[in-house]
C-alpha cells in the first residue's frame, strides 16, 4: 500500500500506524486520515494481525490534531464526507469497531484531535517525555462526542472540564495519576514496551478479545450520535470569526482575543 502521510508496516501479527507529518508535529489534514482509515480497513481484514498500534514519528509529537496551516473560514481544505473538511468522526468509529486491541503509543505531544485520537484507542503507552491536553476553546475549536463524553468517562466529569475549559498541558505521570493513560515508560523504551504488551495479547483468544472490546463499547455506544450532532455543529462555529480568531492567533503566534465575542448584542 502507498501512504504519504503514515508509515505502515505489519510484522508478526502487529501491524504499526505511524503519523509522518513531523514538519507540523504530525498534524493531520484529510489525506492523513483517509490513509489511517485505509491502514485500519486493511489491519481488520488481515487475520493474522492481532493488536493495532498507532504512534508518530520524530522526537517530539504523537499528533497536534488538525493541521492549522489547512484550516481556513469553514474549515479543512481536503475532500471529505464531513462539512469540516476531515473524517476524523470516521476514524474514530474504525478505531472502536475495528474487533482488535489498538493501542496509543504515545512519543511526544498528544494535542488537539491528536489527544483524541490516543482517548479512543484502547490503551495508551507513554513516553515519561509525553505531554497531553486539549487547546480546542484556546485556538477556536472543540472536538465534541470522543473527545468531550468519553473523555468524561475515561478521566471523570471534574477533570474533563478542567482539561476543556483551561487547555492546560499534563506531563505523562499527571495523565498516568487520571487514569488517562495505562503506562508510562522511559521515553527510549516505549515501541519495546509497547510490542510486549501486544505480544501478551497476541497470545489471549481473539474472539474473547472481540467480545471483550464490543462489550465495553457498547456502554458509550451513544457517544456516535453525540458525535454526529456535535461535528454538524462544529461545521457551523467553523464559519464563524470566533473561530477564526482562535485558529489565525495560533498561525500568528499570538494570543486570541476571546473577550470581544462576550460583549452584549443590542
Ligand atoms: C504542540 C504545541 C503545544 C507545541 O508548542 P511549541 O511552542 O513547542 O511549538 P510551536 O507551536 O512553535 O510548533 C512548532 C511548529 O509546528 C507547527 N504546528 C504544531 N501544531 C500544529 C498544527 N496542529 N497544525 C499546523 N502546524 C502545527 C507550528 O505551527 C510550528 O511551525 P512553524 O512553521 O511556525 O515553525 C503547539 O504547537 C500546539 O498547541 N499545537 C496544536 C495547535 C492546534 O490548534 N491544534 C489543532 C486543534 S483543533 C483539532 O485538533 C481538531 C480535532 C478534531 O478531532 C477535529 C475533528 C473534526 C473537525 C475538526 C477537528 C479539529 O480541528
Amino acid at each position: 500500500m502507498n501512504f504519504h502521510d503514515i508509515i505502515y508496516k505489519k510484522e508478526k501479527g502487529i501491524a504499526t500506524i505511524a503519523i509522518n507529518r513531523p514538519e507540523v508535529m504530525n498534524a493531520f489534514r484529510a489525506e492523513t486520515i483517509h490513509e489511517m482509515i485505509s491502514a485500519f480497513e486493511d489491519a481488520w481484514i488481515d487475520r493474522e494481525i492481532g493488536v493495532v498500534v498507532v504512534t508518530g514519528t520524530g522526537e517530539k509529537a504523537f499528533c497536534t490534531g488538525g493541521d492549522q496551516k489547512s484550516k481556513d473560514m469553514g474549515g479543512y481544505s481536503g475532500t471529505s464526507r464531513s462539512d469540516i473538511g476531515l473524517d476524523v468522526e470516521d476514524l474514530h468509529m474504525i478505531i472502536r469497531r475495528i474487533p482488535k486491541p489498538v493501542i496509543a503509543a504515545v512519543n511526544g505531544y498528544a494535542i488537539g484531535g491528536g489527544h483524541v485520537i490516543h482517548v479512543v484507542c484502547d490503551l495508551t503507552i507513554a513516553s515519561e517525555k509525553a505531554i497531553f491536553g486539549q487547546v480546542g476553546p484556546k485556538f477556536g475549536s472543540v472536538d465534541p462526542g470522543f473527545g468531550t463524553a468519553y473523555l468524561a468517562r475515561v478521566v471523570g466529569e471534574k477533570k474533563a472540564r478542567e482539561i476543556w475549559y483551561l487547555c492546560k498541558q499534563y506531563t505523562a505521570t499527571e495523565a498516568e495519576k487520571m487514569g488517562l493513560v495505562n503506562k508510562v515508560v522511559p521515553h527510549e523504551k516505549l515501541l519495546e514496551e509497547t510490542y510486549q504488551w501486544c505480544e501478551e495479547i497476541l497470545d489471549k483468544s481473539p474472539t474473547a478479545l472481540k467480545v471483550a472490546k464490543y462489550s465495553i463499547n457498547a456502554d458509550s455506544s451513544n457517544i456516535e450520535g453525540i458525535s454526529q450532532l456535535g461535528m454538524s455543529a462544529l461545521a457551523l462555529y467553523y464559519d464563524t470569526l470566533e473561530s477564526k480568531e482562535g485558529y489565525e492567533s495560533f498561525l500568528q503566534k499570538r494570543p486570541a482575543n476571546f473577550r470581544k465575542f462576550r460583549k452584549r448584542k443590542n
